[in-house]
């Protein structure tokens, strides 16, 4: 029921801010900030807008818009209103709206702890009981609804994620080599994603015109809330939350007084980065990098995975090692060479949100269950597109009772 989760006018404002500003799911920014289902269409025609054209030249419909693509004035525009909605639901580090997005959140974190217990000690791929609990905060904050976890619709939403994720790494050549478009395997990609962008963008006209629908005739008050599949692990994580929290469950003000929750959400951002060929920019004008000439106009891949595993910088890069973000006072410390949400000014808007994402979900996953690997030998390289998902692997989630603290990922 489209209603349910509005509770502070946010939802509604983007909503409004749809309808009465001629922003449509094609072309503003409010539908940029979704879910990852969508960023197949959004990774895509960044940098210069390079792949756009490439589609567009392919006989694509795709249009330069979606907040990760625009440029200049549009980009300024959709950015200034994309902080401003996730302000408004409480996703940014300050504002009395972050409780509501920190319930909004855990609603969803005690939703999937309650559905592993029902799995027992049967081994399960984590990403696909994740996919659906994030996926789910995100679609309540971008579509006022979410769906269960048995829909169709949103099997089918999930399953295009999942493919464009890596369609775009194999469309990441057509950047520089257009002229591969016309050999099957890419031909092929590209007609995958244009048909993924054409239906899923039919879908989500049809959900804005029944939100639509559903606010003339109820006129409610608004709502909201992410994803993705970093947790932290490692021995200790447990001890420090059992200090602090004595079993009751997390909430973001106890993020300060758990540094190495903190450091080892970082060290696995560090050491699986979600985007490991980052978002590619484009050089506006003629410049100097580090002795290098960049003329204007050039498309620059900031390798997040290079900077995140640079032996020059991190001691042992390949080793997790959460303690290397605690210094000596025990505080946590990023350091300048640590980036998961890139920098500068188009760096992440959504990464407040994605802080308390990761956060809520890791720190009550690791305070309910006992994790372990299915097999030892699992495959925990990634599968590299435009972001790095996990390869499938079966964890089995043990439930523990309160009051225990032992150590938490093993190996069978
Ligand atoms: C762990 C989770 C996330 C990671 C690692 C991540 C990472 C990134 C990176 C690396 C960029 C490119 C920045 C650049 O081009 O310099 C980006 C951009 C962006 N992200 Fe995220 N992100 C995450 C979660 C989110 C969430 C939850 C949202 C939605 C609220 C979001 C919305 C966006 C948008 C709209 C942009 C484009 C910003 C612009 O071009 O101005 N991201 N993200």
């Amino acid at each position: 029921m489209p209603g349910t989760f509005l509770t502070d006018g946010g939802w509604r404002m983007l909503l409004e801010a749809c309808i009465n500003h001629d922003i449509s799911i094609s072309n503003k920014a409010s539908w940029s900030v979704v879910p990852s289902h969508m960023k197949s269409v959004h990774g895509l025609c960044r940098a210069g807008n390079a792949l756009a054209g490439q589609l567009l030249a392919a006989g694509g419909t795709t249009n330069i818009f979606g907040l990760i693509c625009a440029e200049g004035e549009l980009w300024k525009e959709q950015r200034r209103f994309v902080h401003h909605c996730l302000r408004q639901f409480g996703g940014s580090k300050i504002g009395v709206q972050r409780k509501k997005m920190e319930s909004l959140i855990m609603e969803h974190v005690l939703d999937f702890v309650e559905h592993m217990k029902t799995l027992g000690d049967r081994p399960v791929d984590p990403l696909e009981v994740l996919r659906h609990n994030l996926g789910s905060a995100i679609n309540i904050i971008v579509f006022g609804k979410c769906w269960s976890r048995y829909d169709e619709t949103w099997k089918w939403l999930q399953s295009l994620q999942e493919e464009g994720t890596q369609h775009i790494g194999v469309a990441g050549p057509l950047n520089f080599l257009p002229f591969l478009r016309f050999l099957p395997k890419f031909n092929h990609t590209m007609n995958f994603l244009i048909d993924g962008k054409r239906k899923t963008h039919e879908l989500y006209q049809k959900i804005i015109d029944e939100q639509a629908e559903w606010l003339k005739k109820h006129n409610p008050d608004g709502i909201c809330c992410t994803w993705q599949n970093t947790l932290p692990f490692k021995k200790g994580v447990r001890s420090e939350m059992q200090d602090v929290l004595q079993n009751r469950p997390p909430s973001i003000d106890d993020l300060p007084h758990l540094p190495l929750v903190e450091a080892s959400i970082y060290e696995t951002q560090r050491i699986r980065s979600v985007v490991p060929v980052g978002i590619p920019h484009g050089a506006v004008t003629d410049v100097e990098v580090g002795g290098f000439h960049i003329p204007k106009g050039t498309m620059l891949v900031p390798l997040q995975w290079a900077i995140h595993m640079n032996e020059n910088v991190w001691v042992k890069p390949e080793q997790f090692n959460p303690w290397r973000f605690v210094n000596e006072e025990g505080k946590v410390v990023k350091g300048e060479h640590f980036m998961p949400y890139q920098i500068g000014k188009r760096m992440c808007v959504g990464d407040e949100l994605a802080r308390m994402l990761l956060f809520l979900f890791g720190a009550t996953i690791i305070q309910n269950f006992e994790l372990t690997l299915e097999r030892y030998d699992a495959d925990l390289t990634g599968e590299c597109g435009i972001t790095l998902t996990p390869k499938p692997h079966r964890l089995i989630f043990s439930e523990i009772p309160r009051q225990s603290c032992s150590t938490t990922i093993s190996k069978k």
